[in-house]
């Protein structure tokens, strides 16, 4: 356990940074027309090196324009409403929920190449609970879009905190990025850990340790 936290280093409250008083980046913009986007797949098979007109290639500007509706379907969700819904009805329970190993596959915005991996998510409710489905609904609407996984950290708490107004939020994310894998440095195997803590996580290191332990023990 001591190693894990050392290769975490647990933040000090001071050190924790500001980014939940960040605005949230939640740019559209005008999208193409489908035809569109279907003659950009066909340049790009073109610059890959293979011919668009050979019969293997014919539908995949569809398939892929089609597929794009879905891995980047985040930018259609509004993430906040996800949450709306709130379970009053729980003997005042107050405790921490913790809903860990929740897999995700998001693209890297610097090369729009897939990173994958888990996110573990904490908060101590202040009035009710929302169900567990939607925070893993709240890391997909997240996750499909371009990413860093340092935003999507970032934002996955930003929304628990400002709809639910709990008494902290903890939110890990575990990832490999392919960018890092398949190309450029290749190196396979890679985890990169990012967390971002409100309220009282934010301001009790001891707080960080239980949500860190609680993600760690596996018995
Ligand atoms: N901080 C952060 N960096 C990321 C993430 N995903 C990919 N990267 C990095 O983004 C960086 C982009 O670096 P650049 O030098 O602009 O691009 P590049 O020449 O393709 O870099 P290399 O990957 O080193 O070949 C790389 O170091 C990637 O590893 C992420 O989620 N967070
Ligand atoms: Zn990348």
């Amino acid at each position: 356990m001591d190693a894990v936290l050392k290769s975490l280093s647990v933040r000090a409250p001071e050190a924790a940074d500001k980014r939940s008083d960040a605005p949230r980046p939640e740019r559209v913009t005008e999208r193409p027309t489908r035809q569109e986007a279907e003659a950009a797949v066909r340049t790009l098979l073109r610059w890959a090196g293979d011919d668009p007109e050979r019969e293997g290639l014919l539908e995949t500007p569809q398939r892929v324009v089609k597929a794009y509706e879905q891995i980047f379907g985040g930018y259609r969700q509004d993430a906040d409403a996800i949450l709306d819904r709130v379970f009053e009805e729980v003997e005042g329970y107050s405790d921490i929920v913790l809903v860990r190993d929740i897999a995700f596959h998001s693209h890297c915005e610097h090369h729009m190449v897939p990173f994958m991996g888990r996110a573990h998510i904490a908060y101590y409710p202040r009035r009710g609970v929302v169900g567990l489905s939607k925070l893993a609904r709240v890391v997909d609407a997240f996750a499909r879009r371009l990413q860093t996984q340092e935003t999507m950290t970032a934002q996955i708490a930003d929304t628990i905190d400002s709809v639910l107004h709990p008494r902290g939020v903890a939110v890990m994310v575990e990832a490999e990025h392919l960018c890092m894998a398949m190309r450029g440095v290749q190196k396979s195997g890679v985890s990169t850990i990012t967390t971002q803590f409100t309220g009282v996580f934010k301001q009790d290191p001891n707080e960080q340790v239980r949500f860190l332990t609680l993600v760690r023990d596996r018995r």
